[in-house]
């Protein structure tokens, strides 16, 4: 069964949301004539990479990542190409028919993802399209993109409506060698006490056919 790994490699330098301090991978323990083993400690973002949104992130009362149910990262999906979007994603940008009975709906929005530099430029998506995926029926929307909000919104807009419809959230996905179409998603979080994100190690699957 094929598989397609759409997800970022965590490591030291890798671009991050502007101001967030930098990840780093520390040596606690390394092979050595007195020590059989090599051990490391990760301190990164939570936003770092790709990665899920818990509820906690826009809402004060909302579910951390130990707390959300994992059903919406686990499941059937549709990949979208929105490479011709302009900024945000608008509701004509959308083909609306193909939406029908899909609970999983993953933006791709970059030709090639920038791996190795920060783009504050990013296609965001309108709250309107978060709106009508909701009363279509989705539970999740992933993207390439940072953030489904612009980098410099102070109204999170998108991420309202996500709130709003109790959906859930994927960020920093890397679908530069996946088709539009169908597919099984696996992206769980990470169960991290009071964690308003969590890394996830995002892949696709062949839908059995
Ligand atoms: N680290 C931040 C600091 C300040 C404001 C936003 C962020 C984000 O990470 C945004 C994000 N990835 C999002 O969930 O939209
Ligand atoms: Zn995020
Ligand atoms: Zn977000």
């Amino acid at each position: 069964m094929k598989v397609w790994d759409i997800s970022q490699t965590l490591r030291p330098g890798m671009p991050l949301w502007p101001g967030e301090p930098p990840l780093a991978i520390r040596r606690l323990a390394e092979i050595g004539p007195q020590c059989p083993v090599n051990v490391g400690a990760l301190d990164a973002p939570l936003h770092a990479g790709t990665h899920a949104d818990a509820p906690f992130h826009y809402d004060s009362g909302g579910a951390t990542s130990a707390e959300c149910a994992l059903h919406p990262y686990l499941g059937p999906c549709l990949v979208i190409d929105a490479r011709h979007a302009r900024g945000r994603i608008e509701l004509q940008d959308v083909e609306w028919a193909a939406i029908a009975g899909v609970e999983r709906v993953l933006f791709r929005t970059y030709g090639q993802f920038p791996a190795d530099r920060w783009d504050s430029d990013f296609t965001a998506i309108a709250p309107e399209v978060i709106a009508g995926l909701r009363q279509a029926g989705v539970r999740l929307v992933g993207t390439d993109a940072p953030s489904l909000d612009p980098e410099t919104s102070q109204t999170m807009d998108a991420h309202r409506e996500i709130l709003a419809g109790d959906m859930r959230i994927l960020e920093g996905l890397v679908l530069d060698d996946v088709a539009a179409g169908r597919y099984e998603l696996i992206a769980l979080p990470i169960r991290i006490l009071e964690a308003d994100a969590s890394p996830v190690r995002a892949i696709l699957r062949e839908l059995p056919r």
